[in-house]
Parts: C-alpha cells; sequence; structure tokens
C-alpha cells in the first residue's frame, strides 16, 4: 500500500514538471529555473537580496527569464537591450503597476502616484507633480530649505569636530536630513533635531519608522492569495493599525493648514487647488501625494548619500580629487551653492558611479503589463509582473569596463545611452523626482566633502554589504571619522 502511495506522489509529480515545462515551451515563456514547486512556484529560491538572486539567477538561464511567485508569473529583465524593448516598445504596456496589499492602504487604494495603474488619474497625478511639487520654479522655492538642512547637519557634525578627529554615525543624521526636507516642504515642519523634540515631532518619528517597516517587508498573502485570505503573519491586521493612525496623522495636517492659511507648503498648494476643484483633490488624493513623497523621496536619497561617503573612505584618491575640485571652484571664503554643481565635473561623476553601484532601488518598482507583449522574442502574458534590475545592468561587463570597481573617471566626456544606466529607471513611469535628488545629493555631499576631512575608523575598511529594506541600505550603518576644516567656521 505504501509503494503504490509513494508511486503515485512520485509521479503525480513528474507529470506536473512536465506538463509545466511544456506548457512553457509552447507558450514560449522566457527560461525558466526547474522545478516550480506546486503552488509556491519558485518563491523557495528568494533569497535576500533579491538583486543579489536574480543576478545568479540571470547568469545562468540568461538576460530574460520567468519565476512564478505562487499564483503569479514574474519576469525579471537584466540586460539594456532588455530594458531598452521593455520601456520603448513596450512602454505603455508594461506602464502598470502590480496591486500589492501595501497599496490598499499606503497607496489609499492604489491611487497615488506610485502604485496607481496607468490611465488617466495616472496622468492627471505626474502633470500635477510637474507643476506643483518637481517644476524649477517649485524646486527653487524650497532651495532654503535645503540650504537650512544642510547647514545644521554641518554644524551638529562640527560640534565635536573643530580641533581633532572624532567619530561620527552618519546613517541616522543622512535620513533624518532627507525627512526633514521632504517635510518642511510638504508641511512646513523640522521632526528631527534636539530642538525640535516635541510630542508631535515623537508622534510622526514613531509612526514614519513603522511606515517604512513595513514598506520594506515582503508580503507572501500577494502571491498566495490563500494567505491573504487567512491573514498570515497578521500582514493586514498590523498594516490596518498603523495606516489609521498615519492617516489620522495626515489628516491633522490638512486640518491645521486649513485653519493656517498663511504659509507656503505644498499641503497650502495643494488646499487651494481643493478649493477650485474640490472633486478631484479630495484629502485623500493629498494624503496619497505626501505618502509618495516620503516614502519615495527620503531614504532615496539619504542611502544615495551614504553609500556615496563609504565609497570615498574607500578611495581617499578619488576624495581629495573631489576636494581638491571644490577648493579650486568655490574656494575656502564660501559654502557650495546648488549653482554650483554644475561646474564640479568631479562631484558629479562620483554620484552617477555611486548609483550604478549602488542604485537605491535596484529592482526599480515592479511593473505589470496591461496586455500580451514579447520582449527578448518571449512571450509575455497580461498580468505579468515585472522586475528591472538596474543592478544587473549597472554591473555588465558587456557595458561596463572592470564594472565592480568604483570609477567615477569613466563618466569623463561619456555619453551613456538610457538603457544602460537606470538608477531612476526609463520611459513614462520613471522618478519624477529625480531632480530634486540631484540637488539634495549633490549639495549635501559637495558640502560635506568641502567642509569636513574625512577618514576610516581604525583604518579599517568600509564594509559595504547590502541588507534589506525598502530602498537598499547598508548592512552596517556608516560610521566614520571626521574633523572641520576652516571653511564650516563661515556658516557659524
Ligand atoms: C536618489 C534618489 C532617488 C532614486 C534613486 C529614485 C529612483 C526611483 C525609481 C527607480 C523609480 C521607479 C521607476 C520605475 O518604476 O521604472 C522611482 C519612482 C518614483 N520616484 Fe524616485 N528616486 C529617487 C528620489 C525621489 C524623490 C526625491 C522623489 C520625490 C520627492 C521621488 C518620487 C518618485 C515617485 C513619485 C515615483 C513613482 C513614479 C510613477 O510610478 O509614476 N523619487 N524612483
Amino acid at each position: 500500500m505504501e509503494v503504490v502511495w509513494v508511486y503515485t506522489v512520485i509521479s503525480s509529480f513528474l507529470i506536473f514538471l512536465s506538463l509545466s515545462f511544456l506548457s512553457k515551451r509552447f507558450r514560449n515563456l522566457p527560461p525558466s529555473p526547474v522545478p516550480a514547486l506546486p503552488i509556491i512556484g519558485h518563491l523557495r529560491l528568494l533569497k535576500p537580496p533579491l538583486h543579489r538572486t536574480f543576478y545568479s539567477l540571470s547568469q545562468k538561464y540568461g538576460p530574460v527569464i520567468s519565476l512564478q511567485f505562487g499564483s503569479r508569473l514574474v519576469v525579471v529583465v537584466s540586460s539594456p537591450s532588455a530594458v531598452e524593448e521593455c520601456f520603448t516598445k513596450n512602454d505603455v504596456i508594461l506602464a502598470n503597476r502590480p496591486r500589492f496589499v501595501i497599496g490598499k492602504y499606503f497607496g489609499y487604494n492604489h491611487t497615488n502616484m506610485v502604485g496607481s495603474p496607468y490611465g488617466d488619474h495616472w496622468r492627471n497625478l505626474r502633470r500635477l507633480g510637474s507643476v506643483e511639487i518637481f517644476s524649477a520654479s517649485r524646486l527653487n522655492m524650497f532651495l532654503s530649505v535645503r540650504k537650512d538642512e544642510i547647514r545644521r547637519l554641518l554644524l551638529k557634525l562640527a560640534q565635536n569636530t573643530r580641533h581633532d578627529f572624532a567619530k561620527v554615525e552618519l546613517q541616522s543624521r543622512l535620513s533624518e536630513l532627507s525627512l526633514n526636507i521632504i517635510m518642511r516642504m510638504v508641511a512646513g515642519k523640522r521632526y528631527f533635531g534636539e530642538e525640535d523634540d516635541n510630542d508631535e515631532a515623537r508622534q510622526f518619528r514613531g509612526l514614519i519608522k513603522q511606515v517604512f517597516k513595513h514598506s520594506g517587508l515582503a508580503n507572501l498573502g500577494d502571491f498566495l492569495p490563500l494567505l491573504r485570505w487567512i491573514d498570515y503573519g497578521s500582514f493586514e491586521k498590523s498594516l490596518t493599525k498603523i495606516f489609521t493612525k498615519f492617516d489620522a496623522f495626515l489628516e491633522g495636517l490638512l486640518e491645521e493648514h486649513r485653519r493656517n492659511k498663511n504659509s507656503n507648503t505644498m499641503i497650502d498648494h495643494l488646499l487651494s487647488l481643493q478649493e477650485s476643484q474640490p472633486e478631484y483633490y479630495t484629502d485623500q488624493i493629498i494624503k496619497g501625494i505626501i505618502v509618495v513623497m516620503l516614502t519615495a523621496g527620503t531614504d532615496t536619497s539619504s542611502v544615495t548619500l551614504e553609500w556615496a561617503l563609504s565609497l570615498l573612505l574607500n578611495h581617499p584618491e578619488v576624495l581629495e580629487k573631489a576636494r581638491a575640485e571644490l577648493d579650486a571652484q568655490v574656494g575656502t571664503d564660501r559654502l557650495i551653492e546648488e549653482h554650483d554643481l554644475s561646474n564640479l565635473p568631479c562631484l558629479h561623476n562620483i554620484i552617477s558611479e555611486t548609483l550604478r553601484l549602488y542604485p537605491a532601488a535596484p529592482l526599480l518598482v515592479p511593473h505589470e503589463s496591461s496586455d500580451d507583449c514579447k520582449i527578448g522574442g518571449y512571450n509575455i502574458p497580461r498580468g505579468t509582473i515585472l522586475l528591472v534590475s538596474a543592478w544587473a545592468v549597472h554591473r555588465d561587463p558587456n557595458v561596463w569596463d572592470d564594472p565592480t570597481s568604483f570609477k567615477p573617471e569613466r563618466f569623463e566626456g561619456l555619453q551613456v545611452e538610457p538603457s544602460k544606466l537606470i538608477p531612476f529607471g526609463m520611459g513614462r513611469r520613471s522618478c519624477p523626482g529625480s531632480g530634486l535628488a540631484q540637488r539634495v545629493v549633490g549639495l549635501a555631499l559637495g558640502s560635506l566633502i568641502q567642509c569636513f576631512d574625512w577618514q576610516r575608523i581604525g583604518g579599517e575598511e568600509i564594509d559595504m554589504a547590502e541588507g534589506t529594506g525598502m530602498s537598499m541600505p547598508k548592512a552596517k550603518p556608516l560610521e566614520a571619522m571626521c574633523k572641520a576644516r576652516h571653511v564650516v567656521n563661515r556658516i557659524v
């Protein structure tokens, strides 16, 4: 009896394997590792960091691969030619987003800019964003906020480092810098800093920590409907809890700005649009925009800064070159300004090389096909989730010489084809905040190089391992020794 049972199990398994293999051949899907297990498919292969797992798979199966994540078909592309195909020929078809559980809550039921399906509503949001948030005039309007926040960071670092080198922790400082910049643009509020330590700030800090934690978690229920149905791990229950609190906090901010109409923040501009078009600019749309600014626009910039400084600490000769450029172009009598950035090619190349090696979104943001299409000659059925590995493209030896080395000078006089360097994505769904990010990262990194001497602690190399989280963080938060230079006195 037992023999019959074992025989039945093994033969069912083999039949399942050959059927899934034949159906893939028949449907001409991209190559896929075998076996995909019943129900879970390839989920068992997923080990963090995911971009490294997909990179190893692409080395074995090619630049376009298909994987079965539970009930969802996922295609991962890893070469510039496949990227080009995705975001030129198939750009409209691939401009949708999958509806993950997180988007039901923090995406306000998939209505915000990141999670909204491709269509009129998304187009309106992008148009609104390009006028109200990301236009040159809006960015210029908030220049004083960026300068002031960077100045406060420099002063903080200078506190114990005026006379000698002292150890500083940078991860939390950089994260606070980008959160303060965005919240001052959005609501005119600083929530990080000893002088701003009140109940509201404490509440915001607690909430945003939870929001980031939940946004960075992979949720198996997105791929295995049964787990979503039983709310495996109480994922949705805890999302509901934190979302309800965060939503109430944001609603409180809107109420406060309705009462005091004399400030000049993003909330005020959006509320005045609400007065003229209340049916479109609902509170939900405005809160959705704030959540996007916080989740897409803060950690991405601060981790980029942290990776850039880490790379410079491991390559002091490049740091010296950037410093010499700053001293020559800006001098030591004044601080670097945003308008200097266009005259600082070495600094610019350091940022490009950092974004190449450590893109904050190594797999971009997941896309979904709204119709059947073809990538690399393979069939991509409608409803497929598309992951684009910027990380693999940026380390492709067919595109980049010595791809794993930090060589900012590789960008000197180089015109890079759009599909070969995609830290901000490509096509219609690419990042609308890249201009703001370039300004924040450029001015902050330039100021840190201009104002301080930097050294590694005990001469040991900075550990460059990636951790897990929403935007590719460093596994080990960056700590370094720094000593203020004379130019710091200009800001006291
Ligand atoms: C170094 C900093 C940043 C990096 C590396 C980055 C990268 C990206 C990437 C890779 C995408 C997805 C593109 C795709 O789906 O194909 C994206 C989308 C987006 N980013 Fe950024 N980003 C950064 C900063 C910002 C900032 C500062 C903001 C706003 C304050 C922002 C707002 C957004 C929004 C709203 C989207 C969604 C666009 C859409 O779906 O239509 N990002 N970003």
